[in-house]
């Protein structure tokens, strides 16, 4: 279970965009994060993923507390969630070949000598054909890039992964396709998602259930409902 529990986060002590937040995604529950923009749930997502250290609360992952946020996160905590985010392009190093990028979490962890077969088989869960996987980021489509930072997210095999507008910029069969690739690893493997969109529609068909996040208010900060 991933447990966040009343977390206070944002980017100025004085004036936290979340505030006293719980939240918790179950072994293989797929929850959907809703909410206008700028409430806070990108920020919460990164807490999430533990990319954004809270500035209070908790984050449990299978009953551990997590102490160590970014790289000071214990390897078997940081590698148990995979994220994508919005923009392929902000999230991609431009000077790497697909294949390399796919790679980089398993050349992170020093799995480089599986590094080849496995980027072939992710490529093929993601539907990138072999050709893309020698391009550089210019060189493709912000789907075929997103493809690709799906299979990034998911060469570790995480437990749970947060998708922060994963589908956002793309049109609606590269949607559908990610989606899919999505859920065919959750019914592989039993992990859990986090969703953030704004598309109440798709998170209704994709999830079990949906929570919202409401704006942040002085003094009481964003809530869910
Ligand atoms: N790195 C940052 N430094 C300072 N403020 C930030 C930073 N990132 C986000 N913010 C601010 O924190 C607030 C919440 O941003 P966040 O991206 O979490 O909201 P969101 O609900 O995901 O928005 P959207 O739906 O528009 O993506 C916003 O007011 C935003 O301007």
């Amino acid at each position: 279970m991933l447990e966040l529990s009343r977390i206070t986060a944002g980017y100025d002590r004085r004036a936290p965009v979340v505030r006293d937040v719980s939240l918790t995604v179950g072994d293989g529950e797929a929850v959907g994060l809703l909410g206008p923009s700028g409430c806070g749930k990108s920020t919460l997502a990164r807490v999430a993923a533990l990319l954004h250290r809270p500035d209070a609360g908790t984050v449990v992952i299978d009953g551990t507390p997590v102490r160590g946020w970014r790289h000071r996160a214990p390897r078997e905590q940081r590698t148990a969630i995979g994220v994508v985010f919005q923009q392929p392009r902000l999230s991609a190093d431009p000077r790497l070949r697909l294949a390399d990028l796919v790679a980089e979490p398993l050349r992170a962890t020093g799995r480089k000598a599986e590094a080849a077969e496995r980027v072939r088989d992710l490529a093929r869960t993601v539907g990138l054909s072999p050709d893309l996987l020698d391009r550089r980021p210019h060189e493709v489509s912000d789907g075929q890039l997103q493809r690709a930072c799906l299979a990034r997210a998911l060469s570790l095999r995480p437990r749970w992964l947060v998708c922060d507008e994963m589908t956002a910029m793309l049109d609606a069969s590269t949607t559908a396709a990610l989606v899919g690739v999505v859920e065919r690893y959750r019914e592989e493997t039993g992990a859990g998602l986090l969703s953030v969109s704004h598309d109440r529609t798709l998170l209704g068909r994709w999830c079990d259930r949906t929570v919202t996040l409401s704006p942040s208010v002085p003094r009481r900060g964003a809530g869910l409902c």
